[in-house]
């Protein structure tokens, strides 16, 4: 059994303390109010094929005003300007949605996959949480051995790329399937163009 399969089965995480104690920071505050929520909902859902498999939808700050203090509220949390960042991506899963590991940075063998990065690649994700998921849904990071379940109104965030601008493969994640209920995430991908000055680039390739 693979990595991916053994941690949505809720085995197999063996952090040290030391891992652990580096890798959590969970907050019990809400990140955004339950009526934000609802509202980026409502605005995603026309959109997305509620609770069939995984779909998802962009929204533009323009679409609302409630969509940009979103935006300043990551910029607000994680210190990093969003001027460059990627519009908001909803998703829902349904029963059974899952998303495969996979990195959200590109990686340097996809050269195609290059010409869209003038704002630079994806420095770092946020990633939060819109719904309880009464069974299956967590977010798995398969190299580090880590769970994370879905709290409503809590978030992960991460940088995918060390300081060099080299991407961490450390950061492989998935979606394990939903078992009970539907899952709501809302994604952040803040890139690197704005960032010179907010997060210091390191001089050695894994700095
Ligand atoms: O929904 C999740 O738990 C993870 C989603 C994800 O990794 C992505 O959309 O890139
Ligand atoms: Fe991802």
């Amino acid at each position: 059994m693979g990595k991916y399969e053994q941690l949505c089965r809720g085995e197999g995480t063996g952090m040290t303390p030391r891992r652990q104690s580096r890798l959590f920071c969970r907050h019990s505050v809400l990140l955004l109010t339950l009526a934000e929520m609802e509202k980026v909902k409502e605005l995603a859902k026309p959109r997305v094929s509620p609770n069939i498999g995984w779909s998802y939808a962009w929204l533009g700050a323009y679409e609302h005003p409630m969509v940009d203090k979103i935006n300043q509220r990551i910029e607000d949390l994680t210190g990093l300007d969003v001027t460059m960042a990627e519009d908001l991506q909803v998703a829902n899963y349904g029963i059974g949605g899952q998303y495969e590991p996979h990195l959200d940075y590109r990686q340097k063998d996809e050269p195609e996959e290059f010409e869209d990065l003038v704002e630079g690649n994806r420095i770092a994700t946020w990633l939060l949480y819109m719904s309880d998921v009464p069974a299956g849904g967590a977010t798995v990071f398969t190299e580090v051995g880590a769970a994370v379940r879905p709290i409503k109104g809590t978030a992960v965030f991460w940088y995918n790329l060390y300081p060099s601008g080299e991407g961490d493969y450390r950061t492989l994640h998935a979606a394990c399937p939903v078992l009970v209920g539907s899952k709501w995430v809302s994604n952040k991908w803040i890139r690197e163009r704005g960032q010179e000055f907010r997060r210091r680039c390191g001089l050695q390739e894994k700095d």
